[in-house]
């Protein structure tokens, strides 16, 4: 018998351990029993031979895959991210695998062919119509409306339906693809398959026709193979990459370099436009040579497609995209191919930090310093950091880019942890804009007379409008103008933010939502009083003021999908588009050469966070957003509308000039202690009832004190106090070392059951971005 750790998809702090007789390799899949049902586990780790545990163990049932899934560096990844982040081992392992590969096996009930026959004579009740398909109870209770496992019950002791499970979805589609073998080329679906030597046949039926293909697998010239399917992706050619210039030409050299020595840690600092997504694309050329595989790791979805067109038209069917927002099959079928070692390439979001590549040899965070690169719950990471590790176990390269690092990476690039590497121009002779700062006066002032005569200045000109405000909705307050109290959400300590479209206030966290207006509830007043500005208003007073021009909305509410913020992206570069406003899903990222104007409405919007990395954020949104201006032809400009313009955020925007905002927070941060100076760690006690959260917050910081490496801060009430419907309580850790930090967590998490009362969350937020 052997012995293995099998990592299982429930909440438990450890692996379990379970026995076969036959030798199975690390990263593989198999089925266990537990609790009476069945569940997919995945292969951890073997115990030496002549091992064996002193109590009972069970058996593996039956293995999964005919091999691993994952390579082992990145199992050792996952098992360092469970123990940093003090999580269930099955999360973890969880965020590896696309939704469905990695879950319980559910019981599901079917009828027999003899209940088909009596369902067909009108002999059985009419909700088992719903079991000519396997369904689970659940999901049949959902669809008669009614409780039947009784009466299931009884059809399943006449034979009438039968249990089954559902196996479905373990494993991903395949399809036909040909590969090209013969040597002279005949035809142009022979000279198109020569050069890309494989491809999937259902593609080449649409561009050739189902006939030639035919003819082409029945002459021998090719062969059929099964592989795991290709998405239908965005497959356009962006044509021949540019020559790189002088400094993206050196930082190629380095990386490569790096490239054959293992593990190494680069911080790509290049102005916005500066052309860094042609840096990893010869970088990533040049680890492809070296038969090593690639990650490139984008902000946000929105990103994706930018950057994979580059990369598709430069690899072809070896790139895989990964994210969330993907049909699950696509991208379980993606998954697949990477795991399979077909797609040596990947472009994805956080998540994808955990994909399955093996042999990976570089590792691109684009836009390292966004915030989206940290998930916010569940398992708490932050991707950026753990794309280091990742990198370390894999003897990696890691490239860190953007035009405004994160306070963080640059400090840690200038005190050489990290290698430095600047792109100082824009390619072409483009230069960056000029930015001017216009004070905002009078109470709701939207638009300033500059601001308005630049904007008629670029319309005639011919050229598009950018308008950038961070906040959703129409207006973020409604006031009730007879008591003049605020509408709140019922659940959260926030106001409700107006929809005038949808005719709706809605709450930005919980998703409360009420029709506008209904009477106030402090006084039943009828009249309200709309303060403030989102994207909604603006986009309606632009349309006001220059109604024959064509305006668009960018955010969250007009852009639900990828396919439509294409369309949006596209119409704007077809020039259909003359003024767009947008939140930050703009600010970043995009090449958007027709715009030459670009208008902040609010830029001190964000400084009003209390919050340690407020105004690094701000910083950051206004260089990238005025980063979008200036990319054609003709030179950019960029207005900031602001109250603030001393804030040294600001007047370090204003000039574009990233070393003056780092010295300057910097020195803040090293007053008050705050990363890169420290570790923290935020704990989050929530509750129905406050009191109940905050003694319990008390308690755990009576046990904490004992711990002489780090410094307890709190309890306090959290800046957002009540979240849905849970009051929340807050303990800030701050220590000098990782080491300290971890010493003192590991033993509260070992203590924590005895000192949190049933009823009270605790909510672990290792590395927190933001202290809300
Ligand atoms: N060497 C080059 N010669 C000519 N054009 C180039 C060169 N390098 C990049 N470009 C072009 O410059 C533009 C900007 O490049 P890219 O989008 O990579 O900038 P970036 O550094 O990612 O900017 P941001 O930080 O603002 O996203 C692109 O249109 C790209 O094709
Ligand atoms: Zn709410």
């Amino acid at each position: 018998m052997y012995f293995y750790e099998i990592v299982l998809p429930l909440p438990l702090y450890t692996p379990l351990i379970y026995a076969s007789s036959k030798e199975i390799p690390c990263g593989v899949r198999v089925l266990v029993p537990v609790r009476g049902r069945r569940c997919v586990g995945l292969v951890f780790r073997r115990w030496p031979e002549g091992e064996s545990p002193d109590f009972q163990v069970r058996e593996i049932e039956e293995i999964v895959d005919d091999e691993p899934l994952l390579p082992a560096d990145l199992l050792e990844f996952l098992a360092w991210c469970w123990e940093y982040y003090l999580h269930p081992p099955g999360e973890v392992v969880r965020s590896a695998f696309p939704p469905g590969f990695f879950r319980e096996i559910k019981k599901k009930y079917v009828l027999t062919a003899e209940g088909k026959r009596l369902l067909s004579e009108g002999a059985l009740p009419g909700w088992a119509e719903h079991l000519k398909r396997p369904r689970t109870l659940k999901n049949l209770i959902a669809r008669a409306g009614r409780d039947l496992s009784r009466e299931l019950d009884v059809l399943v002791e006449r034979g009438l339906v039968k249990e089954t499970e559902d196996l479905s979805g373990l494993k991903p589609p395949f399809e036909p693809w040909l590969e090209y073998l013969a040597e002279e080329v005949s035809s142009p679906i022979e000279e198109f398959l020569k050069e890309k030597g494989r491809w999937p046949k259902r593609f080449l039926e649409e561009s050739f026709g189902k006939e030639p293909v035919k003819k082409l697998v029945s002459s021998g010239r090719v062969r059929l193979i099964e592989l795991p399917r290709m998405r239908r992706g965005v497959v356009l050619d962006s044509g021949e990459p540019p020559v790189p210039n002088l400094e993206q030409t050196k930082a190629v050299e380095a990386i490569k370099e790096a490239l054959d020595k293992g593990f190494e840690v680069f911080l790509l600092h290049g102005i916005t436009g500066s052309g860094k997504t042609l840096v990893y694309l010869y970088a990533a050329e040049a680890a492809l040579r070296r038969g090593k595989s690639v990650l490139i790791l984008v902000p946000e979805i929105a990103l994706t497609p930018y950057v994979e067109t580059h990369f598709v038209s430069r690899f072809g069917t070896q790139v895989a995209i990964l994210h969330s927002a993907l049909p699950p099959r696509a991208r379980a079928a993606e998954w697949f191919r990477v795991a399979r070692g077909e797609a040596r390439v990947v472009v994805g979001t956080r998540s994808a930090l955990f994909a399955p590549l093996r042999d990976l040899g570089l590792i691109v965070v684009d836009e390292e310093h966004e915030s989206s690169y940290k998930q916010m719950e569940g398992l708490r990471y932050q991707a950026r950091d753990m794309a280091l590790m990742r990198g370390k176990l894999a003897e990696a390269s890691v490239v860190l880019g953007s035009a405004t690092p994160s306070v963080k990476s640059y400090y840690l690039a200038k005190t050489g942890k990290y290698r430095l590497l600047t792109l100082t121009q824009r390619p072409k002779g483009k230069t960056l804009p000029e930015i001017e700062v216009v004070g905002l006066k009078r109470p709701g002032e939207l638009f300033t007379e500059r601001l308005l005569s630049a904007i008629n200045e670029t319309l005639s000109q011919g050229q598009q409008v950018l308008l950038f405000l961070n906040r959703r909705g129409y207006a973020p307050i409604v006031f009730c103008k007879d008591c003049g109290e605020p509408l709140m959400c019922p659940n959260c300590t926030l106001s409700l933010t107006y929809y005038r479209s949808q005719g709706r206030l809605l709450c930005h966290h919980c998703g409360f939502e009420r029709p506008a207006f209904p009477l106030c509830p402090h006084c039943e007043g009828k009249e309200f009083r709309l303060v403030g500005f989102g994207t909604e208003r603006v986009e309606a007073e632009i349309m006001r003021i220059f109604p024959s021009s064509r305006v668009a909305r960018l955010d969250r509410e007009t852009v639900t999908s990828e396919r439509k913020l294409l369309e949006l992206i596209r119409r704007l570069k077809r020039g259909e588009i003359d003024i767009l406003v947008g939140t930050q899903m703009v600010a970043q990222g995009h090449d958007l050469p027709g715009v030459s104007l670009v208008g902040v409405l609010w830029a001190e919007g964000g400084l009003h966070f209390p919050d340690f990395r407020a105004a690094e954020r701000t910083f950051q949104l206004l260089v990238q957003v005025a980063g979008r201006a200036g990319r054609g032809r003709v030179p950019g400009r960029v207005i900031l509308q602001t109250r603030m313009r001393d804030h040294y955020a600001i007047s370090a925007a204003l000039k574009q000039d990233y070393e003056a905002f780092f010295e300057e927070d910097l020195k803040r941060r090293k007053t008050l202690r705050f990363p890169p100076f420290s570790r923290l760690a935020l704990l989050i006690f929530s509750a129905l009832k406050s009191e109940k959260a905050e003694s319990a917050a008390h308690k755990a910081r009576e046990f904490l004190s004992a711990f002489k490496n780090t410094e307890v801060l709190g309890p306090v009430p959290a800046p957002l106090f009540r979240l849905s419907a849970r009051y929340r309580w807050q303990l800030l850790l701050k220590a000098e070392t990782v080491g300290g930090l971890d010493r003192a967590l590991k033993a509260f998490w070992q203590a924590r059951d005895s000192l949190i009362p049933a009823g009270v969350r605790l909510t672990l937020d290792r590395d927190p971005e933001e202290l809300l």
